[in-house]
């Protein structure tokens, strides 16, 4: 661990640098509260042991500032030669975690450390185990790409950007053709390993790290493309109904092809970066999707973002 050791006297200091060092971590000091923020801003620190008293800045006071400024847990050992029980009171109640009474006794602040050490480490995976249970929430189980909730995430974040550089952005919703057929040819199990194969495809023709695809549900897909106009996205959408054509999946059971397609709805924000919100973009894909599997399936219709109001699903047309 990084622990960061503040304390004004210099023997005291070096000392606990000591014991902190002999007990297998990394010290980092520090001679007043004013210090410990600066550290904090550009080390990561995993325990603080600090004196109450230091000038410029003390340690109560410096607890009380980290309280404020992170989010995440730290622990705070303090070092104080009071014995005054209600200043050990006032130091836990404003954010410390424990009390270290001078003169130091390094078996008792390595026996501190240790015990310290075991919450943290806990913590460290508590929060490994939220990070992946989060990234879970947001992934869908049978393809591997983002599902609904982290598309949502994403369009939310992007149509912001969007609107911050006056930068279009294109949604695309995907569809396979005559899929109820497939599943009837070739059996559920089959009927999910190509909707893997059709994810992992268009996942592989995505170039830029901030396009991502989507499970919307179904044998439905989301193509998300930031920082793209309708024309750019027309080109990258019949690059994907292309790329699932060459994958050659045998579709016996679809009137239109021997092979499995897709047809596509592509619209793009460009001229309404204003109010434009995440239904507005579905609404329209959607509608645009069936326009194209009105057209006969395996193809891509665009809708031309033709908004200028606050209404953009009634003003749009193709
Ligand atoms: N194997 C499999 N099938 C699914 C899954 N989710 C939905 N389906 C099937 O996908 C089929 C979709 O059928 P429809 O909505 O009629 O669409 P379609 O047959 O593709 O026809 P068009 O879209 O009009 O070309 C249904 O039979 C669903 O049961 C899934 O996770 N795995």
């Amino acid at each position: 661990m990084n622990i960061l050791i503040a304390e004004d006297t210099p023997s005291i200091r070096l000392l606990l640098a000591k014991v902190v060092s002999k007990a297998g971590h990394v010290p980092y000091l520090a001679e007043n509260g004013c210090q410990v923020l600066e550290f904090m801003q550009c080390t990561a620190i995993d325990m603080v042991l600090m004196d109450i008293n230091m000038p410029k800045m003390g340690g109560l006071e410096t607890t009380r500032r980290i309280r404020e400024e992170y989010d995440s847990w730290l622990p705070i050992i303090f070092i104080t030669a009071s014995t005054d029980d209600d200043e050990y009171a006032e130091a836990l109640t404003i954010g410390g975690d424990g009390i270290l009474v001078k003169p130091i006794k390094p078996a008792l602040v390595s026996a501190q450390v240790k015990a310290m050490e075991r919450i943290v480490r806990s913590q460290q995976e508590l929060n490994r185990i939220n990070a992946k249970l989060e990234a879970m929430s947001k992934q869908d189980v049978l393809t591997g790409v983002a599902n609904r909730n982290g598309l949502y995430e994403a369009v939310q974040r992007e149509l912001k950007r969007s609107k911050r550089r006056q930068s279009p952005l294109c949604l695309m919703m995907i569809d396979v053709d005559y899929f109820k057929q497939y599943n009837d040819t070739y059996g559920h199990l089959a009927g999910d390993e190509c909707l893997q194969q059709v994810a992992q495809t268009v996942k592989h023709q995505l170039k830029r790290s901030v396009d991502m695809i989507a499970r919307f549900g179904g044998e439905e897909f989301v193509v998300l493309l930031p920082d793209t106009n309708l024309e750019g996205g027309r080109k990258i959408g019949e690059s994907l109904l292309n790329a699932i054509r060459q994958v050659k999946i045998p579709h016996e059971g679809s009137p239109i092809a021997e092979i499995l397609t897709v047809s596509a709805g592509l619209v793009a924000n460009e001229c309404a970066i204003q109010d434009y919100q995440l239904n507005d973009l579905l609404d329209q894909a959607d509608a645009a999707l069936y326009k194209a599997k009105a057209k006969g399936r395996n193809c891509l219709v665009s809708m031309a973002d033709k908004l200028n109001s606050k209404s953009p699903t009634t003003q749009a047309g193709f």
